[in-house]
């Protein structure tokens, strides 16, 4: 049986703006109410994800939310035509407007935690859609992102898909962007990594002073007795507050691991030295490769501003490993050179490879926050809706689709035109046909 790490994208949406929704999020707040250019967006995307198909990667497309949300709108009182609701919500209410407007689940590795078959101890593959509770915007993606998984991943007898967590702080979960896993073989049994910013229960435990901390440990415990997780494969981390008041949002935005390699910075963690202990006594015997950036090469800020931690690290058919990064990384000098060097420090990461991800980096999202890995066997990837998966004609299929319903420009004020509403709801329509999901969306029950 092959095995293969595959990654899911999130196909970034007809509404993609600048809100300046994302408090805690450097990049979302400096971007507040600039000019957005959806179609762009949605091509920068889909390049990073064919490209990775024509490596040889095992490649998906999940589909983006109904946006504006009117469900949410009518939810909180708004009433009459769908015009009428975005026309009151914009004089009324024009900030909760723009959070039933955002396009945020491009982010995929925020829409869920994932644990692969052969950690699980009922051998099926688990998601557990993310709540997403820290941010109103997102606070409304996880039922439609449960609707969007259960019909790509659509075979019960391989998939497990569990509701999301309880919506309320002490269960705030940030899916996959704060959980990683470490294995030798993709299919053999590997050790999940929760990474966590607060312990709800515990108010003494370290927490950050300024900046919100997203993830609960209350919230990764409870993904983990879900998916039927051994304590001895699991480990869970604090993230250090420190830097979570520094712009370190997200966990991948300051660690990322494929395989046996993890790379970190050193102000990452809490506690480092026990964990790494920890990760190593659980990971076994094999050769495991902890790559730490230290502050004198690369300080905080600069992380923060290329994203040098939220790129991909992805095995080649060959067996190589890959950097994928925003082209970000390249305009800053310390991580250019560090990402340099990388390749030359005698372990399994061998290249880098650049992507322009522009759009989607305005709003704090790189290249790792655009996809949801699931690892996979080749019956489970025979199991997924085949018409997610990407290739030449899905690729041909999407852009043009892009090319049909995007705007090339998209300001916070137009989010209350109805024709922006019609022209979503057309395309979504269209795109619930060509990859075969069914109704998923709201306006189609
Ligand atoms: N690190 C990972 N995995 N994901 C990045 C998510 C970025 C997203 N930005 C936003 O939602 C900004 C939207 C706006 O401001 O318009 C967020 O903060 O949740």
């Amino acid at each position: 049986m092959k095995h293969f790490e595959a990654n899911f994208d999130g196909l970034v949406g007809p509404t993609h703006n600048y809100a300046g929704l994302s408090f805690g999020n450097v990049a979302s707040l400096s971007n507040a109410a600039a000019v957005s250019n959806p179609r762009a967006a949605a091509k920068q995307g889909l390049q990073k994800a064919k490209a990775l198909a024509d490596m040889g990667m095992v490649q998906g497309m999940l589909a983006p939310q109904e946006r504006p949300d009117l469900h949410t709108l009518r939810r909180i009182g708004f009433t009459g035509t769908d015009a009428e609701v975005l026309n009151k919500a914009a004089k009324q209410a024009p900030a909760l407007l723009r959070a039933c407007c955002s396009a945020s689940s491009m982010w995929t590795a925020n829409a869920a935690t994932v644990s692969p078959s052969a950690d699980c101890r009922d051998g099926k593959l688990h998601f557990t859609p993310a709540n997403l509770v820290d941010k109103l915007h997102r606070s409304i993606e996880p039922i439609t992102t449960g609707n969007i998984l259960a019909a790509t991943f659509n075979d019960e007898k391989h998939f497990s898909h569990h509701q999301h967590l309880p919506e309320h702080a002490s269960f705030g979960d940030e899916g996959a962007a704060n959980h990683t896993r470490l294995c030798r073989e993709y299919g053999e049994t590997g050790v999940e990594l929760f990474v966590y910013g607060q312990e709800a229960t515990n108010p003494s435990a370290p927490k950050p002073k300024k900046y919100p901390a997203r993830q609960t440990l209350e919230a990764s415990q409870a993904i983990a007795r879900l998916h039927q997780l051994d304590d001895d494969n699991t480990v869970y981390i604090s993230q250090n507050p420190d830097v979570i008041d520094q712009g370190v949002f997200h966990n991948d935005v300051i660690a990322v691991g494929n395989q046996n390699v993890l790379f970190y910075h050193e102000q990452a963690f809490l506690n480092t030295q026990n964990k790494l202990s920890e990760i190593k006594q659980k990971f076994g015997d094999s050769p495991l490769h902890f790559i730490e950036v230290p502050t004198n090469k690369v300080g905080i800020q600069d992380a923060v501003k290329s994203y040098l931690f939220n790129t991909q690290i992805i095995t080649l058919p060959s067996g190589e490993m890959a950097i994928i990064a925003p082209t970000n990384c390249q305009e800053n000098e310390a991580v250019h050179a560090y990402l340099q060097e990388v390749v030359t420090l005698g372990t399994p990461i061998k290249q880098v490879h650049y992507f322009d991800v522009k759009q989607s980096m305005q709003n704090g999202g790189g290249p790792a926050c655009l996809r949801l890995r699931v690892a996979m066997n080749d019956t489970e990837v025979a199991a997924v809706n085949q018409h997610t998966l990407m290739n030449d004609v899905l690729f041909s299929e999407l852009n043009n689709w892009v090319d049909k319903h995007y705007r090339d420009r998209l300001s916070v004020e137009d989010l209350a035109d109805p024709q922006v509403l019609i022209e979503s709801r057309t395309a979504l329509d269209e795109l619930t046909q060509l990859m075969q999901l069914g109704s998923v969306y709201q306006f189609q029950k």
